[in-house]
């Protein structure tokens, strides 16, 4: 049985193998994996924000949403209504929001409402045309957002992704979300994709109204996780309400610019995976 795996570029016969292939995204220069054990913890926020984080020092940026049961990046960015086009020669062409060349499968569904029923080998086969068959131009980052856990998805894209890559793994400070966290830590190890860091979202609520701090979701797990797993802790962002809306109403862009805290920390991420 052929022990090929498809992805020539981190193959040792590279340079010596009759059928290597050119690699799929030549133009990209690092591939930056967004993910998370657990649902729910704000993987697709910090997705977004990284990637607009990234745009707005100058950098050339794609956001690829991986996220096929729920593609939240259409959302954030208003563009939901929106459908991406094609070129003469049947290349999909990303939507340009915010400096970001966005492409995610909400923007190619006939009908955003609709279930997505996918087995593994199709959803691997529509990573590979999203890498493949998309003109992705030059990038300086293209940054995945992935849906939570370790499956199908998160291992076709480790497979096929050729150029270099690292994983920012998003957990909130609770141990069920740690504990799946853990695992994905695991999974990099095992794909062996370098973990740039950990981004504890969800950390601490200041109440607007008398100023206390809240741990509403516990403290100090990010911490815990990160040095357990000897990595770093890049950011620890607030819950903050007034962000949360304005993600909900699409303008993620204006809250991440309005909210001093989430915009720092998100340089600390931008700067990690430099
Ligand atoms: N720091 C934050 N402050 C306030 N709201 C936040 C924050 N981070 C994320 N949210 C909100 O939490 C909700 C879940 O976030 P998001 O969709 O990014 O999570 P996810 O991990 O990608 O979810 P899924 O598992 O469904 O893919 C969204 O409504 C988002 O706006």
């Amino acid at each position: 049985m052929s022990s090929c795996s498809g992805n020539c570029g981190s193959c040792s016969s590279k340079g010596s193998c009759s059928e290597e292939k050119e690699p799929i995204l030549k133009s990209v220069k690092k591939a930056v994996l967004v993910l998370s054990g657990k649902g729910g913890v704000g993987k697709s926020t910090v997705a977004a924000s990284l990637a607009v984080t990234l745009a707005k020092q100058g950098k050339k940026v794609g956001l690829l949403d991986v996220d096929f049961h729920g593609p939240s990046q259409p959302t954030l960015f208003n563009v939901s209504h929106l459908r991406m086009s094609g070129t003469a020669d049947n290349k999909m062409v990303p939507l340009e929001v915010a400096g970001i060349k966005l492409v995610s499968i909400g923007l190619l569904l006939d009908n955003s409402d609709g279930a997505v029923i996918w087995r593994g080998p199709v959803k691997m086969g529509v990573i590979k045309q999203l890498l493949e068959e998309v003109e992705w131009g030059e990038l300086d980052y293209l940054v995945l957002d992935f849906p939570p856990g370790t499956g199908d998805e998160s291992l076709s894209a480790c497979q096929l992704i050729d150029c270099p890559k690292c994983a920012v793994i998003v957990t909130t400070p609770q141990e069920v979300a740690l504990a799946d966290c853990r695992k994905c830590l695991d999974f990099c190890n095992q794909v062996e994709v370098p973990v740039a860091g950990i981004v504890e979202n969800m950390s601490g609520f200041v109440c607007p109204d008398c100023g206390h701090r809240h741990e509403l979701f516990s403290s100090g797990g990010g911490a815990r996780l990160a040095a357990a797993a000897g990595v770093q802790l890049l950011a620890q962002l607030p819950l903050e309400p007034v962000f949360l809306q304005q993600c909900d109403a699409g303008n993620l862009v204006d809250g991440l610019a309005d909210s001093r805290i989430i915009s720092s920390e998100m340089e600390r991420v931008a700067s990690a995976v430099l």
